[in-house]
């Protein structure tokens, strides 16, 4: 048998097939089954033409077998075949595909979509082969040829004998080592989880030889080896099926079979679009969040099909952050797809399919929270925090997306409420979008600020998670209406009579005594005119709260980023007549006060106190 060279620009071709175009060795059989189901499409298309070819979809398939004494994977199919000069063609010379040729030669449209397009595939079998032989037998031949490769070297063709119509084709698999592990291709159970990774929906029946433990018949305790022949992949994609045509049930199944995760998802979206660019999706919102969803290690991203064959795990172009959570998949036919095909060419393509998901997404969201409050909550338990994360990041850009998205405890309502619904129900008087901060409910329940904000019968949102002052703080208002927090210095009632409400001169003298005290610690020191129970509370001017300022002093990189607070003295409490009296007869007594009150009021607000010894001691001087 001569041995031809490969072109010398093949040669190098090759060395990189090998190497560095796929980043995953086994998709060289996902690219050997992709070129046998286009060898029987494009029987399909023959027979369109020719009167001699029949096609009939059912006696098509693709058969793997191992021989592992051997070391030989085979894969045969009973497609179109090769000639001996199209063998010469399309695998001798790297890059050049017969596939595409065809395509173009048949101007293809229709759902029998060939896969190939840029003539390297079937050298990936040189990532796991020493040797690679191929039989074929063209359709309309009496003749069969074999062509074969030890890789670089070159490859031969000579004639062989074949039953029937199709191509086999043989590797002999590489020997592993301590770094590769090559057994697995020689496996039938391990090719048939590649199988079912990257080829599941393949439109022909992917055929192996299957052994199975099995009851003996007519025993109870008696098993047998059996091998039956086994279809190893699911055929036609659910994404392919008419929604008419699947329940609940299917659309569950599957997310299971995907292991999307091992809860049920609350909802799911099937989109088929026939635009500009053509695609199929499943969606599915899923009930709980993954343990590390809240994590750096968190991958979020859809799986990606390009006419059935898996792409891409994982694209995470697909989904923006604050959609983070959705599983799922995309089929296109349209996409174009770089060499390796675990890239695209360029990803507008997935800009345009990820901006039509987003709204179908939020569509599906804003109907469950309408439609069923009970099972959109348990959804915002797991993944609100990422939505309200989302209309703070990006500068804000998202924030009109997804604010009739997000929720708060109420006040009033006593459960979780939009922001539509609040504005909704403010009253005529009430200006603001009230809301206080704090660690949880019960804690907020008890801030002395809210006292006030509640005798005017307003509702208050409740702010527990970290993020929800910030996003608030990007979306600014809703409706027109401005958020403030009840902490704040004006808390902008209208015609309000505590305004009126001023120090006197003398009262005005004890606050700037402990602003003095205080000095470096608060902004200032003045009458309160919310506090009604309490004697004492920290409010805060400018844009950095007192909640912000804890979030801020626990990152990494905070930069001692501090809120500008004011204590605030209730003068109509008893113990200001205590603080008046020292103020005026014990300078030590007046400082030791002071210090208790802005202590009690750090505290209250959740706040570290900053010297607890002498906290300590302060309370047993006033308790002596
Ligand atoms: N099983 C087969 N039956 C018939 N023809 C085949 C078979 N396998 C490969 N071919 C021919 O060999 C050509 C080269 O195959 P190869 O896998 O390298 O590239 P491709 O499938 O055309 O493109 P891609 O690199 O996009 O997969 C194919 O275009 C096809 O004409």
């Amino acid at each position: 048998m001569t041995v031809k060279q490969f072109e010398a620009e093949s040669k190098r071709l090759l060395d990189m097939m090998i190497h560095s175009i796929y980043s995953k060795r086994e998709v060289f059989l996902r690219e050997l089954i992709s070129n046998a189901s286009d060898a029987m499409d494009k029987m399909y298309y023959r027979a369109l033409t020719d009167d001699k070819v029949t096609f009939n979809q059912s006696d098509y398939y693709i058969k793997i077998s191992t021989d592992k004494d051997n070391r030989t994977l085979t894969i045969s199919d009973n497609g179109i075949g090769m000639t001996k000069e199209e063998l010469e063609q399309n695998l001798g010379t790297i890059a050049k595909s017969g596939s595409l040729a065809f395509k173009k030669d048949n101007e293809i449209k229709d759902g029998f979509d060939i896969i190939g397009q840029f003539g390297v595939g079937f050298y990936a079998a040189f990532m796991v082969a020493d040797k690679v032989s191929v039989t074929s037998r063209a359709v309309d031949q009496d003749q069969a040829y074999h062509w074969y490769s030890e890789g670089a070297e070159g490859y031969a063709i000579e004639e062989a004998t074949k039953e029937t119509v199709g191509t086999t084709i043989t590797l002999t698999i590489k020997e592993s080592n301590e770094d590769d592990d090559f057994e697995q291709f020689l496996d039938l159970h391990q090719l048939q989880t590649i199988v079912k990774t990257y080829s599941d929906f393949i439109r022909y029946p992917i055929k192996m030889d299957l052994t199975e433990e099995k009851l003996k018949e007519g025993t109870e305790d008696e098993y047998e080896t059996i091998v039956e022949e086994k279809i190893v992949n699911s055929m036609v994609p659910i994404w392919k099926k008419n929604k008419t045509e699947l329940t609940d049930d299917d659309y569950k199944n599957f997310y299971h079979e995907k292991h999307y995760g091992f809860d049920n998802p609350l909802t799911h979206v099937h989109v088929s679009v026939d635009g500009n660019i053509r695609y199929q999706a499943i969606l599915y919102v899923p009930e709980t969040a993954p343990y590390n969803y809240y994590s750096q290690e968190f991958e979020k991203g859809l799986e990606l099909y390009s006419n059935g064959v898996l792409i891409k795990n994982k694209a995470p172009e697909l989904l923006p952050d604050y959609f983070s959570f959705v599983k799922g998949l995309v089929d296109s036919e349209d996409l174009s797809l770089n060499i390796s095909r675990e890239m695209l060419q360029h990803d507008r393509q997935l800009k345009l399919i990820e901006k039509n998901l987003v709204k179908k997404i939020k569509q599906e969201l804003k109907k469950m929270l309408m439609n069923d409050r009970e099972k959109y909550e348990t959804f915002f338990k797991a993944f609100g925090r990422q939505l309200k994360y989302g209309v703070y990041s990006d500068f804000g850009q998202n924030k009109e997306t997804l604010k009739d998205l997000i929720l708060f405890y109420s006040s009033t309502e006593e459960k979780l409420v939009t922001l539509a619904e609040y504005v909704e129900r403010m009253k005529d008087d009430q200006k603001y979008i009230y809301y206080a901060t704090g660690e949880s409910h019960a804690r907020i329940e008890r801030l002395p600020q809210t006292e006030i904000v509640r005798d005017k019968g307003y509702e208050i949102l409740y702010f527990t998670d970290d993020i929800d002052e910030f996003a608030i703080k990007m979306l600014m208002n809703y409706d027109d209406k401005e958020f403030k927090s009840v902490s704040s210095v004006d808390l902008g009632f209208e015609d309000d009579a505590t305004d009126e409400k001023v120090a006197s001169e003398e009262d005005q003298a004890i606050f700037d005594q402990m602003k003095e005290i205080l000095k470096g610690k608060v902004a200032d020191v003045r009458l309160s005119k919310r506090l009604k129970t309490h004697p004492v509370c920290l409010s805060n001017e400018g844009d950095i709260s007192i909640e912000m300022e804890k979030v801020l002093s626990m990152m990494p990189d905070n930069q001692g980023v501090k809120a500008e607070k004011v204590l605030e003295i209730n003068t109509d409490h008893d113990i200001f007549k205590s603080l008046k009296h020292a103020s005026q007869s014990n300078e030590d007594m007046m400082e030791t006060y002071t210090n208790v009150l802005y202590n009690q009021a750090l505290l209250i607000e959740g706040l570290p106190v900053e010297d607890p010894v002498s906290y300590a001691n302060d309370v047993w001087k006033v308790m002596k």
